[in-house]
């Protein structure tokens, strides 16, 4: 529709990262994990990923769709609760953020689906 041309989608991702920004109060996902303090992550982790780098392939133009911006979302989450132990604030902070952000992308997508 209309809407989406004057609202750009890039415009509806920023949105939904901030909500997603807003659901890790102790921003642990914002940066990517530091190799320096953590030195073996790369020995477990393929595809690390996180929300500033999110924010850059936004505005990079490097979601297409709702379905490539979750995936990196997705890919947030299983890094942090693969690389982690199930008794550590990191992974229980990520299944926090699964169940809160994906209700938060599942509104974006009705949005996009609305005014698409
Ligand atoms: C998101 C994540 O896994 C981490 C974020 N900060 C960290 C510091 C040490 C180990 C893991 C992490």
């Amino acid at each position: 529709a209309m809407e989406l041309q004057l609202q750009p989608f890039a415009v509806l991702l920023r949105n939904t990262l901030d909500l997603l920004v807003d659901k890790d109060t102790s921003s642990f996902f914002t940066e990517p994990v530091s190799l320096e303090e953590v030195p073996d992550y790369r020995d477990y982790i393929d595809h690390p990923m996180d929300f500033e780098t999110m924010r850059n392939k936004i505005d990079n133009h490097q979601y297409k769709t709702m379905d490539d911006f979750e995936a990196d979302f997705d890919l947030i989450i299983k890094n942090c609760m693969k690389y982690n132990a199930k008794d550590t604030v990191f992974y229980r902070a990520a299944v926090k953020l699964r169940d809160q952000g994906g209700m938060v992308i599942r509104a974006s997508r009705r949005t996009v689906e609305r005014v698409g």
